[in-house]
């Protein structure tokens, strides 16, 4: 294609010409209608830079693959008052029950616009056409991101405290323990323990179950996919070295959390790319619970408070006399493990978290 201005139009008879002009014009303007309500909604409403972002760069895309057509010839060929389609709408149209019915009403509109786009675009020029196909195919990765993201914001209170234990010494102990944060309505609970053998850790698990049945408590196993579902628990957590997100998900199956340890940026990133429920930050401070070499620290909290709305958790260190930090650099949901499982007074330390990261921080 030398000419982007005058493409070969495939020997079409002069009404076809007029014709495709229609429905090319009008297959743009659905498709870019459809994607600025979908940023308007993550810009204004989710606040998320990076999900505007990502949308902005399909919308960029989306541009100049527009601008290889004469756009003068497809406004000339539009005939609203002579277009039967504007007439027939249906009820359903001009309602949607929530934001989910409207996101999913826009991201249909956007790829129905983009095949149509593809379609008669392969009656004049292939690459350009492929090029639409590529956009599509971009708008359902957008669309698991979006949704995602802004079901996991409901599903995660906005000042969260996310529990991380080991196995305890025994049974009995574990479930009194567990039990002991369920009644001071801790967010979630962890089970991590790298030490227990596979029986006993699933006997673990469906004593937390047990306890965390008929909750507001969601129930996550680290690390562990296979007895996350064995144990019917609400999700699983993996880190960067073990299953992917989707991997996770397909063994658990829908309807279930994946979080995902990120200690960069570019990590979070990927997360709410790969579609996680929640992302683990860190680490922050220096653990007692697990050693480090390097602490992306406070600094990290804020790279993602600043452009990410997807649930994050900080996690490391982390303990009343430093949370006030964590809520200053903008997140209020934390992951903890030995502030509350050496504590005398398990459900004091998770009320005075709560406190401190529900009070006001200056910087936010
Ligand atoms: C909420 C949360 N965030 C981070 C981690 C760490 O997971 P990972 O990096 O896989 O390390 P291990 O916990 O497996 O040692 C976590 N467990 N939970
Ligand atoms: C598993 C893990 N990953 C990052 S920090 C951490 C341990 C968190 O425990 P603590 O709150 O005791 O530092
Ligand atoms: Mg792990």
């Amino acid at each position: 294609m030398t000419d982007p201005n005058n493409l070969d139009h495939g020997g079409l008879p002069p009404s076809m010409d007029i014709s495709l002009w229609r429905t090319l014009d009008a297959a743009a303007n659905r498709a870019s209608e459809g994607l600025r309500v979908i940023e308007d909604f993550v810009r204004y409403g989710q606040n998320d830079s990076f999900l505007t972002t990502e949308l902005k760069s399909l919308r960029h895309q989306l541009d100049s693959t527009l601008q290889r057509f004469d756009r003068s010839q497809a406004i000339q060929s539009r005939d609203t008052f002579g277009d039967v389609g504007t007439t027939v709408q249906g009820k359903l149209e001009q309602s949607r029950a929530d934001w989910s019915d409207l996101l999913t009403a826009n991201f249909k509109r956007l790829q129905q616009a983009l095949r149509s786009l593809e379609e008669h675009a392969k009656l004049i020029d292939a690459e350009v056409a492929a090029s639409f196909e590529r956009a599509r195919y971009l708008t359902y990765s957008l669309e698991k991101m979006v949704m995602t993201t802004v079901a996991a914001s409901g599903a995660f209170p906005e000042v969260s405290i996310y529990v991380l234990t080991d196995g305890r010494a025994d049974g009995p102990s574990f479930d009194t323990f567990v039990a002991k944060l369920v009644e001071a309505e801790v967010d979630v609970i962890q089970l991590r323990d790298k030490n227990l053998d596979d029986r006993t850790l699933l006997a673990r698990a469906e004593a937390l179950r047990k306890r965390t049945a008929g909750t507001a408590t969601k129930m996550i196993l680290n690390d562990r996919t296979d007895l996350a579902k064995v144990s019917g628990a609400d999700g699983v957590h993996v880190g960067q070295e073990e299953l992917t997100v989707s991997q996770a998900r397909s063994v658990l199956g829908v309807g279930k959390l994946v979080g995902v340890s990120t200690h960069s940026i570019e990590q979070a990133r990927q997360a709410v790319r790969d579609g996680a429920d929640y992302i683990g930050i860190g680490p922050t401070f220096p653990s007692g619970t697990k050693t480090f070499d390097a602490f992306p620290g406070v600094k990290l909290l804020r790279e993602v408070a600043k452009e990410i709305t997807l649930p994050g958790f900080a996690i490391g260190g982390i303990d009343v006399s430093n949370v006030t930090e964590v809520a200053e650099a903008g997140i209020r949901r934390v992951a903890v493990s030995g502030c509350v499982t050496k504590a005398d007074d398990p459900g004091a330390v998770v009320r005075e978290l709560r406190k401190s990261l529900t009070l006001d921080s200056p910087n936010s």
